[in-house]
């Protein structure tokens, strides 16, 4: 029988496996126990190589082009932040995440690239002086905060805006102090942050307060003052600095 005929079928991740173990569609390959090792692996892979690390976690959109606009953008800020003396971590993937490792590398900065496991072909971009490969989002996310004392937010997707209000969401909650966050593009967030405003603070889901938690910039040297100030704050400032 085939699983179209039954369908149950294989999980195509460990993502998927963990959080469809207990459904009747997903066939189980492994125990909880092996599942909870498998994580510790993930977290300790990240703990391990990223020892000692102090950088920006970079994120945008996965589906920008080296000719477009944004992509110029996105390589501009990877090499203020490098020429700062900032590590730049990004995703690992194409796009955005791309054009901000080789803005890394341009200054010659250390470039480093958190990618994940996905379902369909994935691939780590040239500009990496260190690849990471993880099974699971959360663990990855983990390293993203973990090893970065600001967030640049580059224009992008659902991918993008999930690691933005996840961000947010950690320092609403207490969970991060002092934590930068640079929305870097007004022509992609500004209209976001119009709509927070207007909707969000107006009905009182969001305090005025809290939308002090986000710089919104377009040039790269603003973004990387934010970040300094940030990082100083946190007593982590980059010696470059
Ligand atoms: C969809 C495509 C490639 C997917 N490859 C990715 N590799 C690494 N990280 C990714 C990938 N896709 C999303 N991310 C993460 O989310 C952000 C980008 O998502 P968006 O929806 O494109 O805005 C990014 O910061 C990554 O951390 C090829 O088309």
């Amino acid at each position: 029988m085939t699983e179209h005929d039954t369908g149950v079928r294989i999980p195509l991740t460990p993502d998927e496996e963990l959080l469809g173990a207990d459904r009747p569609t997903i066939e189980s390959l492994h125990t909880d126990a092996e599942r909870l090792e498998r994580m510790r692996a993930d977290l300790e892979m990240g703990f391990r190589a990223l020892e000692g690390t102090s950088g920006v976690s970079v994120f945008g959109s996965a589906r920008v082009g080296p000719n477009e606009p944004d992509y110029a953008l996105g390589r501009a800020v990877g090499a203020a932040l490098g020429r700062a003396g900032f590590s730049v971590i990004t995703g690992g993937g194409p796009g955005l995440m791309e054009a901000a490792n080789r803005g890394a590398r341009d200054a010659g900065a250390r470039s480093i690239g958190l990618n994940i496991e996905l379902p369909f072909e994935q691939f780590a971009n040239r500009y990496l002086d260190l690849s990471l490969t993880f099974r699971y989002f959360f663990a990855r996310k983990v390293c993203f905060v973990r090893y970065a004392t600001g967030f640049v937010v580059l224009p992008g997707g659902f991918g993008t805006l999930d690691e933005l209000f996840e961000a947010l969401v950690l320092i609403q909650t207490g969970k991060v102090r002092h934590f930068p966050v640079v929305l870097v593009g007004r022509h992609h967030w500004g209209p976001l942050w119009d709509w927070v405003g207007d909707r969000l603070v107006s009905g009182g889901y969001v305090s005025p307060e809290e939308l002090e938690l986000v710089t919104l910039c377009d040039e790269p040297e603003d973004a990387v003052e934010r970040l300094v100030s940030g990082a100083r704050a946190q007593g982590l400032a980059p010696e470059a600095a």
